[in-house]
């Protein structure tokens, strides 16, 4: 069973008027992650994550190639896919003045969530927010944030969850909450986990797989310990900046 299936995916911003034409930044993409598996998106500041995932939710218009979510193809019937996807972003933020209740309301409404309201109290139960459901969402902490955004990412059971920068800016105690969550979540509910993040030891405990990208392609894959043991280093953080600085050959030497 696959959760998605990308071939060839590329996308091409269009150019700034005066500007020579853009590099594309996502270059023929291919990889096919396996249903109820966990599987980190690597790569430096620029290395086309975000439009990665953008173009996985059908937020943007690839260029070119296919992406088959949940066996949806996303051109043609993206709906039926996104349905049983969800996802979570900093760069997204939840309406501020509107209730950590209210703004989940909106979303289970969205998915058409069955039992919304018992949906919300379990998912505030396991998250720590019961307390938090009458308090605007702009009043929130960073972490308080991090956890209502993962509520509204699971609002509707998703099977497939695409994760960009799930623990940026919490403190490790938080993140470190957050993140053994995400471990028990994605062992009890067999979802698929698509995860972009620059924390090498969050990826190396969550993700079985790991796509390390550089200028929107990969360059390397495989488990943390696999590519930790191919780069003849000591953790993944070290491999991360071999091929970012391209300096394997020498440390490979
Ligand atoms: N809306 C846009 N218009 C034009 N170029 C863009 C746009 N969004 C991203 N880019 C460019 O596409 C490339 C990939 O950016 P992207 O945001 O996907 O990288 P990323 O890996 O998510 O980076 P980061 O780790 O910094 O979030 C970069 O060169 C960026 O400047």
């Amino acid at each position: 069973m696959t959760a998605l299936l990308v071939e060839n995916l590329s996308k091409t911003y269009p150019p700034r008027r005066g500007a020579p034409p853009p590099r594309p930044a996502v270059d023929g993409l291919s990889f096919r992650l396996p249903m109820g598996e966990t599987w980190g998106l690597l790569g430096g500041n620029g290395a086309g994550k975000t439009t990665t995932i953008a173009m996985l939710l059908g937020l943007l218009v690839p260029s070119g190639g296919t992406i088959l979510a949940l066996g949806h193809d996303m051109t043609k019937d993206r709906f039926a896919a996104l349905a049983r996807m969800n996802f979570s972003s900093p760069y997204i933020a939840l309406p501020h003045r509107l209730s950590v209740a209210e703004n989940l309301r909106i979303y289970a409404h969205l998915y058409d969530v069955p039992d919304m309201e018992r949906r919300i109290a379990t998912l505030a139960e396991d998250l720590n927010l019961t307390e938090l459901l009458d308090r605007p969402a702009g009043e929130l902490s960073a972490g308080q944030k991090t956890r209502v955004a993962l509520a509204k990412a699971l609002i509707n059971r998703p099977a497939l969850l695409l994760l960009d920068e799930p623990t940026a800016s919490l403190d490790p105690d938080t993140g470190d909450w957050v993140r053994g969550w995400l471990e028990r979540y994605s062992a009890e509910s067999g979802c698929s986990i698509l995860l972009a993040s620059h924390n090498m030891a969050e990826v190396e405990r969550l993700c079985g797989h790991v796509l390390m990208l550089k200028e929107g392609r990969i360059l390397d894959q495989g488990s943390p310990a696999a590519l930790t043991a191919q780069y003849g280093r000591e953790d993944l953080e070290q491999v991360f900046l071999d091929i970012a600085r391209g300096t394997r050959a020498e440390t490979m030497a």
